[in-house]
């Protein structure tokens, strides 16, 4: 008889083993890597990646201060890292910490308190400071998770990295196969603690995080193990939960990579429905273009996708601006 409760769900999309570009490995391992990541960015822009290297004790511990934070700190620990408008105190604009709705999607508010950080800027000279220019504001509570971040920060770098490499010789760009290497050399990156307490029961439209594509360039998403939170639209229009799998990365192209492409690869929309009872924890880490990158749809992608560019050159940095300015309350 079938033992219906080992039955496990498929994932929605393939597990893609990184190792070969993050671990030098041989040419024929490398060349199957990027073949996979290259129908799995056509086919999904979703996949999960695993191989990565980063042990499980650092992203657990990642996640266990984060949640730490969040249902330990005081509120007087909140308000001292409050995000805050250029020109009033230390903010500028984007960092620091977002109570429960004051981050928007869509027009409406989401239903999850987070702490945004970003790539340091290297003249923090101010206050006052200007959109995005600031220094990050890190909690005081728990102690260790500045360091702790810090040292994530670098260990997840250089997995974007790799994923980048890889997806330069899974277009075969030839010459340009660095690419996107070249132009994350100084990722802008952006790293956010969420969490993200249970929807009210009668709250029956509401969304933990409402649909949306992500900015840059790549998201590796970093999740606790509750199910049934994030959800993917297929091209066919349904959404799909993208459930966590253990030890893996869930990684997803965003805007730039798709305006690079061409849109061979989409930034596939997303969002996070969380109706269970338990108070769910994600540090998405989003692996960026350097703040002054300018991103060109590649001419091999236009002519892929039938000679037409369907976007113009775009700056990141002033892409970014003009997406943080329509986040918030
Ligand atoms: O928390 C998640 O699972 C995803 C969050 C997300 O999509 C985002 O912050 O862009
Ligand atoms: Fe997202």
């Amino acid at each position: 008889m079938a033992q219906m409760g080992n039955v496990k769900a498929p994932l929605p999309f393939p597990v893609i083993d990184i190792s070969p570009f993050t671990n030098n490995g041989t040419a024929p391992h490398r060349e199957r890597c990027a073949k996979e990541i290259a129908s799995a960015c056509s086919d999904h822009g979703f996949f999960y990646v695993v191989g990565h290297g980063i042990p499980a004790s650092i992203t657990d511990h990642v996640l266990g201060l984060a949640r730490c934070f969040f249902l330990e700190s005081t509120d007087d620990d909140k308000v001292a890292i409050a995000r805050k408008n250029p020109g009033d105190g230390n903010g500028d604009g984007a960092r620091g910490h977002q109570r429960i709705g004051d981050n928007v999607t869509g027009g409406r508010r989401d239903w999850h308190e987070a702490v945004d950080f970003y790539a340091e800027v290297p003249d923090t000279s101010g206050p006052p400071y200007e959109l995005l220019k600031g220094p990050n504001l890190w909690p005081r509570h728990p102690p260790e998770l500045r360091k702790t971040l810090e040292e994530y920060v670098e260990l997840v770098k250089a997995v974007g990295q790799a994923i980048v490499k890889a997806m330069g010789v899974a277009l075969e760009l030839g010459d340009d196969e660095d690419i996107f290497v070249r132009n994350t050399f100084n990722s802008f990156w952006v790293m956010r603690m969420i969490g993200y307490p249970g929807l009210d029961r009668d709250d029956v439209d509401g969304f933990s995080c409402g649909e949306h594509s992500d900015y840059g360039c790549i998201t590796l998403l970093l999740a606790d193990s509750t199910k049934g939170a994030l959800q993917v639209q297929t091209k066919n229009g349904d959404w799909v939960d993208a459930n966590p799998l253990e030890g893996a990365f869930v990684v997803n192209i965003g805007d730039m990579m798709e305006r690079w492409t061409n849109g061979l690869w989409k930034s596939t929309r997303h969002r996070v429905v969380h109706r269970g009872e338990n108070f769910r924890v994600s540090v998405p880490f989003f692996f960026e273009p350097d703040w002054d990158a300018r991103i060109v749809p590649l001419e091999k992608c236009v002519e892929r996708t039938g000679g037409q560019r369907i976007g113009e050159e775009v700056v990141y940095g002033e892409h970014l601006v003009s997406k943080v300015k329509g986040n918030f309350y």
